[in-house]
């Protein structure tokens, strides 16, 4: 029967504005008189995402009629923020609700605020994977986004006393008006049990059975995903497990009411928090469980759209492209060779060819500690069957490595199973072979990786290692959040840049033009003012728009090295008292950034830079030369105010450490200077925005390598920097810490005995990159045409360029 589909609505304003009352009245219930800011914010969210359903169907239908190839992104985190802005935007209608609100006495920017982020992602990783989505949805590349659907996504930082605390996030609390639950995409997961094998093996009717010892239903939760334009909206689909039984009913007439519910709080923990761990894994039990769970019904999933449309198996890899964001969805791999070969019955060759052909996936850490790998009796008594597979694989795989004749050592450090000590399954070589693609997320990080963790396997299979440089949404990271700007780029330029950001390139010429300047700089200075207003509001701290803004947001980590940025400012600060008469640059240090909860150098790190700001900033000697501040649950949100406000971009990694960065990409698009080391995509930065408009200091990868080998000595460097050690002593002596002389003594101590990522080794260059940096800010002119520059020569950094790469090299999608 065809039915006769909804007739798009009309959005102009008068419509919207019938729309949001007619929903605030029957959908919310609340009176338009009486109704609160969150009643106005969910009641234009149901209005708008009815103009995202038309498109979302029209794409849905277009998909499965054109028998498109869908492409799969598997992602442990979705680092989305918020969606309403997002969406409104890319639906062109951002003045139409504007109006539509204004008549109705509501301020769009005002209930904008009252969104909760989305925060179900860590860092890095989480947030490209949102802006990869927004940007699939964009380049018109039908994806769908699979996820885990957590109640409680990254806790809420909060500083008591300097110190950080965790509470936790519940962005749920009120509802999520963009899902939509999908009750009928439900599938059962297993866990543990057996494996039979029936029929016999001679006459290869043999066929293995897992018979589970536990069983969760997944059920799916879609959010729509609206691209630029509207050209298309894509789904993120996130799971939630349930119980099979929700309550045992026996147990619980027999009084065992703990016991009754124990599957339901089985099933309900699964689902319910994301590790806030982004370097070093949990290696917790729960955290396989939950990698295996959004794998399992993602595949099973993805395998019934597939037959439903095609009734073979045969053409998957044609129609049906998997990217594994890390290792976290890795036991994909096995779990789809088991479906293909167990449940559909195709012979483990055939399934273990198509796997790999459907399977990308993308290396983001060569952080040793960040490289999962399972115990084997773990993995065994979770996952039985998938053990098998890994040990079927791993023998293929063995034996092409002999057969080209590859020595003892190189095939342990090839073998999925790591023989070191105790046995582990090593995630990124199963996802390594399981994959036709491995791509780096830099060019730096990508050689390092040839270089360094899958050197041998690179060696095994020299034609599956390719780099695919992050990029970022410029509509979340321009658009929406620097709107001024845009509005100058586009009345200077043209519309051209919003289809295609390389044509940012035509501003260049506007560098060295003083009228232009000069409302770019406004508009830089206005969003300074809206930045100092928020740090008023939440912290009480006043600032100088006019002064230096130098800004590094992003996860606490030893290897971002946080702590060398605040040691500079010690040695600044004792140089500001020791020469006052010095015409010292204004300049204000603003920190972000959530430490893992079980980080405790990184935890130290946040304390002694409230230490180090409480004494400076009350330092009447400083006379507001230099202010320290440390704003506290950092999120998209925060970053969508704090990058439009910087003058600054601290991207200072020790160099071969930050596979990437993505926040370095968000501050050159707005327009501000990078100082950083020759690390991740800083490089390409440099390479895009030319060495005259790039601060680059410090040890490059390779010689930190060698500084390594030839064995560093931390204590010879700092006793000759006078700068460094008078700012390690003040630290380590309890200057800034009266109340507890010496609380920052292992952070110093650590310096002075292993200074693992070589801060003493680029100090010095760093304080002197800092000095030039002053020097720059000082030459207004200079100044501008650089930040000018950095916005032109940013559009390679937009993340349809990314797409558009992993499209053509790696999906053959779109
Ligand atoms: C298992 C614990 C865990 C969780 C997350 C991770 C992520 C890989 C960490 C991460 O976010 N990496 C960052 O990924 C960004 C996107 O590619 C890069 O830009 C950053 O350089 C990289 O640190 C490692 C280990």
């Amino acid at each position: 029967v065809d039915l006769p589909l909804a007739p798009p609505r009309r959005s102009d304003a008068p419509v919207l504005a019938a729309d949001i009352v007619e929903r605030l009245t029957y959908r919310i219930g609340k009176d338009p008189r009486v109704a609160e800011r969150h009643d106005w914010l969910s009641a234009t969210i149901l209005a708008i995402r009815d103009r995202v359903i038309d498109h979302w169907m029209d794409s849905t239908r277009s998909t499965y009629e054109q028998e498109h190839k869908r492409v799969y992104y598997l992602s442990l985190e979705f680092l989305i923020g918020r969606l309403m802005r997002d969406a409104v935007s890319n639906l062109g209608l951002l003045e139409e609700t504007r109006d539509a609100l204004a008549s109705l006495g509501v301020d769009l920017d005002v209930i904008a605020e009252l969104e909760a982020d989305a925060a179900l992602g860590n860092g890095g990783l989480g947030r490209l994977a949102a802006c990869f989505m927004e940007a699939m949805a964009s380049v018109d590349i039908p994806a769908y986004g699979y996820g885990i659907r957590y109640v409680n996504g990254l806790f809420r930082q909060e500083l008591h006393d300097g110190w950080q605390a965790e509470l936790p996030e519940t962005w749920l609390a009120d509802g999520n008006p963009w899902e939509f639950p999908r009750r009928e995409s439900s599938y059962e997961v297993g866990f543990g049990g057996t494996v039979d094998t029936v029929g016999s093996e001679t006459d290869g009717t043999g066929r293995c059975v897992w018979r589970p010892g536990e069983r969760v239903i997944a059920t799916a939760f879609d959010t729509p995903i609206v691209g630029w334009r509207g050209k298309r909206v894509n789904t993120l689909r996130l799971w939630s497990a349930r119980p099979i039984d929700p309550i045992l009913l026996d147990a619980f007439n027999a009084g065992d009411h703990i016991g009754a519910l124990a599957e339901s709080n089985r099933a309900e923990t699964l689902t319910r928090v994301l590790y806030p761990a982004d370097a070093n894994p949990a290696g917790q039990e729960l955290r396989l469980r939950q990698e295996f769970f959004f794998s399992s019904a993602s595949l099973q999933d993805i395998l019934r759209r597939h037959l439903q449309q095609y009734d073979s198996l045969t053409n998957l890899a044609d129609k049906v492209a998997i990217q594994l964001n890390d290792t976290h969805p890795a036991v994909a791999v096995a779990e789809l060779v088991r479906l293909l070969t167990d449940v559909h019955r195709l012979d483990f060759a055939a399934s273990w060819h198509i796997a790999r052909d459907c399977f990308g996936y993308t290396n983001h850490t060569l952080l040793p500690e960040a490289l999962e790998s399972w115990p084997i009796p773990l993995f065994e008594r979770l996952l039985p069957r998938h053990m098998q597979i890994v040990y079927a694989v791993n023998a293929i795989v063995l034996r092409e490595a002999r057969a080209a004749h590859f020595d003892e050592a190189s095939i342990r450090s090839i073998s999925l199973i790591d023989e070191s000590g105790e046995r582990r399954v090593r995630m990124g070589n199963l996802a390594f072979v399981g994959s036709h693609s491995i791509n780096g997320v830099s060019q730096l990080h990508t050689d390092l990786m040839k270089e360094t963790v899958f050197a041998n396997l690179h060696r095994l299979y020299p034609d599956r290692i390719n780099a695919k440089t992050n990029g970022i949404t410029p509509r979340r990271w321009l658009m929406q959040c620097n709107p001024d700007l845009f509005a100058l780029v586009r009345e200077t330029i043209g519309d051209a840049f919003m289809d295609d950001a390389a044509k940012l390139v035509d501003l260049d010429r506007f560098a060295d033009d003083p009228a232009f300047v000069e409302r770019f700089s406004a508009i830089k200075r206005e969003n300074k003012v809206k930045l100092s207003n928020l740090v008023a509001r939440r912290l009480g701290i006043r600032l100088d728009p006019d002064a230096l803004f130098d800004v590094q947001i992003k996860r606490i980590h030893e290897y971002k090295r946080q702590m060398m940025n605040i040691v500079e400012a010690v040695a600044l600060y004792d140089q500001i008292r020791s020469q006052p008469d010095r015409d010292w640059v204004p300049r204000v240090k603003l920190f972000a950034g959530k430490a893992a909860p079980s980080y405790l150098a990184a935890k130290g790190i946040i304390k002694l830079i409230n230490d180090v700001a409480r004494v400076i900033n009350n330092d009447p000697a400083v006379r507001g030369l230099l202010k320290i501040v440390f704003v506290p649950n950092y999120n998209v949100s925060l970053a969508e105010v704090m990058v439009p406000g910087a003058d600054l971009s601290e991207q200072i990694s020790t160099a071969g450490m930050e596979a990437s960065g993505t926040g370095n990409m968000k501050f050159a698009l707005n327009g501000a200077l990078t100082i950083g080391t020759l690390d991740g995509a800083n490089v390409e930065i440099r390479d895009q925005v030319g060495r005259e408009n790039i601060v680059i200091f410090g040890m490059t990868a390779e010689e930190v390598g060698t500084r390594r080998a030839e064995g560093y000595d931390p204590a010879s460097v700092i006793e000759n920097s006078r700068e460094l050690s008078q700012a390690l002593m003040a630290i380590e002596s309890g200057v800034f810490s009266p109340d507890d002389r010496t609380r920052h003594a292992d952070l110093i101590r650590s310096v002075r005995e292993r200074d693992w990522f070589m801060l003493a080794a680029d100090f010095d260059a760093y304080a002197a990159a800092q000095r030039r940096v002053d020097g720059i800010f000082a030459d207004k002119p200079a100044w501008h045409a650089k930040t000018v520059r950095n916005t032109a020569h940013s559009g390679w950094f937009s993340a349809d360029r990314t797409i558009r790469e992993y499209a053509s090299e790696i999906w053959r999608a779109g």
